[in-house]
């Protein structure tokens, strides 16, 4: 059973404290499903990913799920940001939602009616094509989630907007009409999700992990980027992610948030890490967690962990007696 409070502080409860993107009916509680299934638990809808994780640093939720990358539209840049500044947080989990999306609106609105469509920025964009193609003159309005736009709109209060783009279910949730299905330009646009927890027990190595990290670059240094880059090349540690952020504190300073294959306890990553360290002035280390398609990476000649633990064997014996086995 899921109860839905809205002031945490004063439950009490013992049963495991989720915050997530709401309200009812994101495509993050989606991904919150997926982690609780039928489990007693306690949900927080916060309006946006920053309260959601604050709640966590604060100790008044155990975890937070929260979008932090679609395939269309890219990585969310208020988690990406959020995790690598302040208090430390650790990425558990990952979970993947297929995202489609239908144009919803009051009973009774006709299609050729709306002038104003409501929804997430990310949900704007992986529909922006289809909204072009069949809809004159349409302006967005943003929200902070698909399914408030969806809310509000079946809120009966005036509102800026006369139609809002979320999930079928929020759709039928809120009792709006559905205009239009498969309003999407990509039919196979997933969103990936995380699960976010205080710094305690990193989650074992499955063989199919993933590893978050930030990275600043020393400023002003040619080539400092390469670098960085050639501390994964050379352990064999495949990227799934790597983008920039700015910094914020003056213009031509940027963080990299990376995604790498392979699980903190992995040799090759630890080297990574270890090269990483000394090249960069910044490395936060932001959680190493199954990968949730299960794919795992293919490792090439001299970089499994027997190859690592190898080599440094070798030069242990060479440090001991001069002279060691090839
Ligand atoms: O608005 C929602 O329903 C969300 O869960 C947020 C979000 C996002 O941040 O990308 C999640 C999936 C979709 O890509 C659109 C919006």
């Amino acid at each position: 059973m899921t109860t839905h409070t809205t002031d945490p502080s004063r439950t009490g409860s013992r049963r495991p404290r989720y915050a997530y993107l709401g309200p009812e009916g994101t495509f993050t509680e989606s991904a919150l499903l997926q982690v609780t299934g039928g489990e007693d638990t306690e949900s927080f809808p916060c309006s946006d990913v920053v309260t959601a994780l604050e709640m966590v640093r604060a100790g008044t939720a155990d975890y937070a799920v929260v979008p932090i990358e679609n395939s269309v539209e890219g990585g969310v840049n208020a988690t990406l940001d959020t995790l690598s500044t302040g208090e430390p947080l650790l990425i558990v989990r990952e979970m993947l939602v297929p995202v489609a999306f239908v144009l919803c609106a009051l009973p009774g609105t006709r299609l050729e009616d709306v002038r104003q469509i409501s929804t997430h920025p990310h949900a704007w964009a992986q529909c922006r094509g289809w909204i072009g193609r069949n809809l004159d003159g349409v302006t967005h309005v943003p929200a902070t989630s698909t399914a408030s736009a969806a809310a509000l709109l079946a809120s009966g209060e005036p509102q800026s907007f006369d139609a809002a783009l979320c999930s079928e279910l929020s759709a039928r949730e809120y009792g709006l009409e559905v205009l239009a299905s498969g309003v999407a330009d990509n039919p196979n646009a997933v969103t990936r999700f995380v699960l976010v927890a205080t710094p305690g027990h990193l989650p074992e190595p499955t063989g199919a992990d993933k590893t978050t990290l930030m990275a600043h670059l020393p400023d002003n240094e040619a080539g400092a980027l390469l670098r960085m880059l050639e501390q994964f090349a050379t352990r064999g540690v495949n990227l799934s992610r790597i983008e920039s952020r700015p910094i914020g504190d003056s213009l031509g300073r940027y963080s990299f948030s990376i995604d790498a294959e392979g699980h903190l306890a992995d040799e090759r990553v630890q080297a990574a890490l270890v090269g990483l360290h000394r090249v960069c002035p910044i490395v936060r280390f932001m959680g190493s967690y199954p990968r949730a398609d299960g794919v795992r990476p293919r490792l090439l000649p001299g970089t499994t962990d027997a190859d690592f633990r190898a080599a440094r064997d070798w030069v242990t014996s060479l440090l001991g007696s001069g002279s060691g086995s090839e």
